[in-house]
């Protein structure tokens, strides 16, 4: 299965620049044969609170259209990164995936909002942890700040997902944490982790991409350097299952005794 990661820069409020450059970096994607495509956190508007209003849409707005109509179009797998969306009355940090047909599949809201980059101000919690599956394998998304709590990882990983989807913002100044999460990640829960960053700056912060595929035995698969670009991945989900027959960390778990 080959993997398109999307190394954008995403420019804060200009969502015409954004989609534009979502979609040629889509199109390119598919033009070197990616079955998956996997955009970065908040492509769309960028960390831009200020206007949060102007940008927020429903689960049925146009960036939906948009990308249910990019994932049919090209018979690809699309993780949609995430945008503001707004769900009975609240707003969230929301992703969005499309199989092959256009169909949504999975729905996920950040659960763990960052107060470093005020989302906590501007956003609601999500409520709850979700799962699709890719191809016959379990898969699942979660958002940037979500990899620094590995309990939501585990308890994706003990419900069988072979592959993990970080759709992110993440700052140049905790690279370091960027890149040891993620495969850190990969190698406790022996599953494919699949980091996509942004690459360029907003007002507060610069992104230095670094998108990175991990295998199950935290190997690199691949990774981008710190420029706009995309990045691809050959994945074989059997790999994971191999893996976890080879070092059963699963079987040796003792979840009677631990407290959280
Ligand atoms: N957009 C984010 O969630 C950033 C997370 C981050 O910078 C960190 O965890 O560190």
């Amino acid at each position: 299965m080959k993997i398109a990661i999307c190394q954008m820069n995403i420019i804060q409020g200009n969502i015409d620049y954004n989609l534009r450059n979502a979609e040629e970096m889509i199109d390119e994607a598919v033009r070197n044969q990616a079955q998956v495509v996997v955009l970065p956190e908040m492509w769309k508007s960028g960390y831009d609170f200020a206007r949060l209003q102007e940008h927020v849409e429903s689960i049925d707005g146009p960036t939906r259209s948009f990308l249910s109509q990019k994932a049919k179009e090209h018979a690809i797998w699309l993780i949609g990164g995430s945008y503001t969306m707004e769900q009975e009355g609240q707003v969230y940090n929301t992703s969005l995936t499309f199989n092959r047909q256009g169909e949504l599949v999975n729905v996920y809201s950040k659960l763990h909002l960052i107060g470093l980059m005020n989302e906590d101000q501007y956003l609601a919690r999500g409520r709850e942890y979700t799962t699709f599956d890719l191809n016959g394998h379990l898969a699942s998304v979660i958002i940037c700040y979500d990899l620094r709590f590995p309990e939501l990882i585990r308890t994706y990983a003990v419900e069988g997902a072979s592959i993990l989807f970080v759709p992110a913002e993440w700052p140049v100044q905790r690279e370091e944490h960027w890149l040891a999460l993620l495969r850190a990640r990969a190698i406790e829960n022996q599953m494919y982790v699949v980091g996509a960053n942004m690459a360029g700056q907003n007002e507060n912060d610069h992104f230095n991409g670094r998108s990175i595929v991990f295998d199950p035995w935290g190997d690199v698969v691949c990774e981008a350097g710190t420029e706009p670009t995309i990045l691809y991945a050959e994945v074989d989900l059997g790999l994971v299952e191999s893996v976890r027959k080879a070092m059963p960390v699963f079987r040796d778990r003792v979840p009677n005794l631990y407290r959280l």
